[in-house]
């Protein structure tokens, strides 16, 4: 079922199916065409061979014409993709038109009717099965009336009312079972939509930081190794930048956590802005950010890092109309993959330059490259920086801390 009109594999399974029940039809009408070729040999059907040929070419026509219709894809610029109504139609003209043929075994051709309603019953909705039913029973009814006025034959009026009541009363059974199997079946489908949309809520919320929207840390390990393996395979590099708001928790102090919620998502929303869309960008931890850059080599990986750096800090968060607007720095640690090296060994660079960078007075970047030898960072105190990402401030900041940093307000 190729075609420029399915876009999708959803749509490709719906063109399967509605095929299948088309299929389904055709079939169950070219085999009423043969029980009326019988029925013409055994003499109940009073027509010439031209007729009888005409009847059966005219009904394979159109058992053919629906199934292509879905095969070609031509069924998708139709209202109803699924032509029910348009084959119930065809099929309910063929059998009108074969019981007023032959009127002798009428009563037997009922039983098509009565597969139309059943397929109708997995397709309509449960309010229009009984007018389905009505409209049978009316074509069975001008069956009988084309028999009085054009066939010669005579009509046994006892006979046809009690073919009529008992078809009734079958039509009535079957749309009351109908609409019932209809009503579970609406049910089931909207029960699908909804597990559907919880199963990708469950996808979305496995994957994200609830309250930046950003990629959480669980899925930030998986796309670093995703990084990591195209790296192993040659000729692609990437580099990781850690970002760490600076004293953040002032905010938090000054104004309250709920404060200090919006100003991350402004945050995030500022660094979603600023990287390219072939980056990732995660929040690890409080204030913490990691962005993976893609196809970015340690120089590239600076350029970047610093546009983010000078954006963050031209960044006004707008809070309230009665609050002031804040202002904040961000300090920024890079390193970049060198294979084979493991993905913990890259973190803990990235995370020893962004450490650098809040021990060179904040606000600044530093590059694994740019590491001084005598930082005094050791691997342990890296590895303690990893697993709480909120590092112990150094006597530099104390004071900072005492003397109050008025900056981040404006
Ligand atoms: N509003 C808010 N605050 C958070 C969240 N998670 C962590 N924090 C706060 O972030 C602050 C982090 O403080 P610190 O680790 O001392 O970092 P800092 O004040 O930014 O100082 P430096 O990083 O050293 O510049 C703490 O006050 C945490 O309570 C969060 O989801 N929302």
């Amino acid at each position: 079922m190729d075609s420029p009109f399915v876009q999708d594999k959803s749509q490709l399974v719906a063109q399967q199916l509605r095929l299948r029940r088309s299929l389904m039809a055709s079939g169950a009408g070219f085999a009423a065409s043969l029980v009326m070729l019988l029925a013409w040999q055994l003499g109940y059907v009073g027509w010439e061979i031209p007729q009888l040929a005409a009847f059966l070419l005219l009904t394979s026509l159109g058992y053919l014409l629906f199934p292509w219709l879905i095969h070609s894809s031509r069924n998708l610029t139709f209202t109803d993709p699924s032509l029910t109504a348009h084959q119930l139609g065809w099929h309910l003209l063929v059998n009108t038109y074969a019981m007023y043929a032959a009127a002798e075994i009428r009563s037997l051709l009922i039983v098509n009717f009565i597969l139309l309603m059943l397929f109708a019953v997995f397709r309509f909705h449960p309010r229009k099965l009984p007018l389905l039913a009505v409209l049978l029973l009316a074509s069975y009814c001008l069956a009988v009336l084309a028999q009085v006025l054009w066939s010669p034959l005579d009509v046994h009026w006892s006979h046809e009312t009690l073919i009529a009541l008992v078809f009734l009363l079958a039509l009535i059974g079957l749309s009351l079972l109908g609409a019932e199997i209809a009503s579970l079946r609406l049910a089931l489908k909207r029960r699908n939509a909804h597990l559907a949309a919880a199963k990708a809520r469950i996808e979305e919320l496995a994957v994200t930081d609830e309250l930046t929207g950003l990629y959480n840390r669980r899925h930030l390990m998986r796309i670093i190794r995703r990084q990591k393996g195209l790296a192993d395979r040659g000729n692609y590099a990437f580099s990781l930048a850690f970002v760490d708001l600076d004293y953040f928790k002032r905010i938090n102090d000054a104004y309250g956590h709920g404060v200090g919620d919006q100003v991350l998502i402004a945050v995030a929303q500022e660094i979603r802005r600023t990287l390219r869309d072939v980056d990732y960008v995660a929040r690890i931890g409080g204030e913490e950010f990691v962005l993976v850059l893609a196809q970015t080599g340690y120089q590239e990986a600076l350029r970047i890092a610093e546009r983010l750096r000078s954006d963050m800090e031209r960044l006004i968060v707008e809070v309230a109309e009665d609050h002031p607007n804040l202002k904040l720095t961000a300090s920024i640690g890079i390193a970049t993959y060198h294979s084979p090296e493991t993905v913990a060994q890259l973190m803990k660079r990235a995370d020893m330059a962004l450490y650098a960078a809040k021990g060179c007075g904040r606000n600044c970047i530093v590059g694994e490259q740019e590491l001084p030898p005598d930082t005094g960072m050791t691997e342990s105190m890296a590895d303690e920086s990893l697993v709480a990402p909120g590092h112990e401030s150094t006597e530099a900041e104390q004071q900072d801390d005492a003397r109050g940093n008025p900056e981040w307000q404006v």
